[in-house]
Parts: structure tokens; sequence; C-alpha cells
């Protein structure tokens, strides 16, 4: 049952984190196709980008503590270091949506991630055979790990986060939709 707060653009009500399907009535159907979609966003943003070039803007990549609710998407204790990688996914040096991945640090050996830079880590995710991805949940509400470096006004419209299963890692990647894509786009405010 889906509480009829939902449906209002009254979106502060909004609960930090819910299944894809329940948010569904609070989105218009061009962004679900964005939202919901669960192959890679680095291919879908390179093609609607086109003829703008896609680039990964590294933001940051550290070993760090993950915030409360990551660590409890990964189902490790919440002071237990892990390795954290803040992108912007940019369109000709725009950003249309800025990601946040989490990984447990003692899953990392041998998978070369260190080195990957400003190379896309879904680019990489989506080439290994067994990999697996867990449920879409999704959020209305901004990210908390930005900070300034996004230019001017640019806001997040939609928040979606799952987590990437391979080769005995676990992967939770969190992505932020911003409004300067649904402006590119013409996508409607939600
Ligand atoms: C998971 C994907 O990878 C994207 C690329 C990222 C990166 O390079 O850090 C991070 C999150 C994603 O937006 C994808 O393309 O679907």
């Amino acid at each position: 049952m889906i509480s009829p707060e939902l449906t209002t653009p009254a979106f502060s009500l909004f609960p930090h984190w819910l299944p894809v399907a329940a948010a569904q009535p609070a989105m218009s159907a061009p962004w679900w196709q964005w939202v919901a979609s669960t192959d890679s966003l680095t291919a879908r943003l390179t093609a609607a980008g086109t003829p703008g070039r896609f680039r990964v803007r590294l933001l940051r990549q550290c070993i760090g503590l993950p915030q409360r609710d990551e660590a409890m998407a990964l189902g490790i204790a919440p002071r237990r270091y892990a390795w954290l990688r803040e992108v912007a996914l940019c369109i000709d040096d725009t950003p249309w949506v800025v990601a946040r991945s989490v990984a447990p640090l003692h899953q990392l050996q041998g998978k070369g991630l260190g080195s990957l830079g400003e190379r896309s880590l879904g680019s990489w995710l989506f080439q290994q055979p067994d990999l697996v991805r867990g449920p879409l949940q999704v959020t209305a509400q901004p990210p908390r790990f930005v900070g300034d470096a996004l230019d001017g006004n640019a806001t997040s419209r939609w928040g979606r986060r799952s987590v990437f299963q391979h080769g005995g890692l676990s992967l939770l990647v969190q992505e932020y939709f911003l409004s300067t894509m649904a402006e590119a786009l013409n996508l409607p405010s939600h």
C-alpha cells in the first residue's frame, strides 16, 4: 500500500530510500526510463549526450568510513573502513549525474579498482560475466556528499542506489540525476 503523500509533490515527506516500484507513482514516465533502468548508466548517458562527449570527473577516491545507511545497505558494521569513490558523470564538462560508490575494503584485493582514475566504473562492472545487480532503491533527497563540486545551481531530481555483486565483491553504487541533465534532455521536473 502506497501512502497518499507519495503521490503529492511534497517530496520532503518522501522517506530516504524506497523500493523503485513504490516511487513510480511520484515519477513521470520519462524519468522512470532513466531511474528504473538496470543496464549501464555510462552507456545510456554516452548515447543520450551524443554528440557531446561523456566523461567521468573524479571528485574523490579514498579509504574512509561509510555513512550509516551505506554500511547497512552493504551489510557491514558502520565503523569498518571502506573504499569510497565520488564522481561526476559529465557531458562536455557539465555534470549530469553525481555518483558515490562504496565497497568494503577487505573485498577489494586484486580487483584493480584503485587505478581506475577517470575511467568509468560502470564500463568495468558491466564487463564482468558474473555480475549480479541487487534491487534498486530511490530517493528524492539530494546527495550529502557533493559539497561545492557542482557548478552553479544544479540540483538533484532523483537519486537511486543498488548493490552490485561480482567475484566476492559487494559494491554499493548511488547515483543522483541532476537538473542540468533534465534541462538538456527536456525531462519533466520529477
Ligand atoms: C554503475 C555504473 O557506473 C557509473 C560510473 C561510476 C564511476 O565511474 O565511478 C559510478 C557510478 C555509475 O554512475 C553504470 O555505468 O551503470
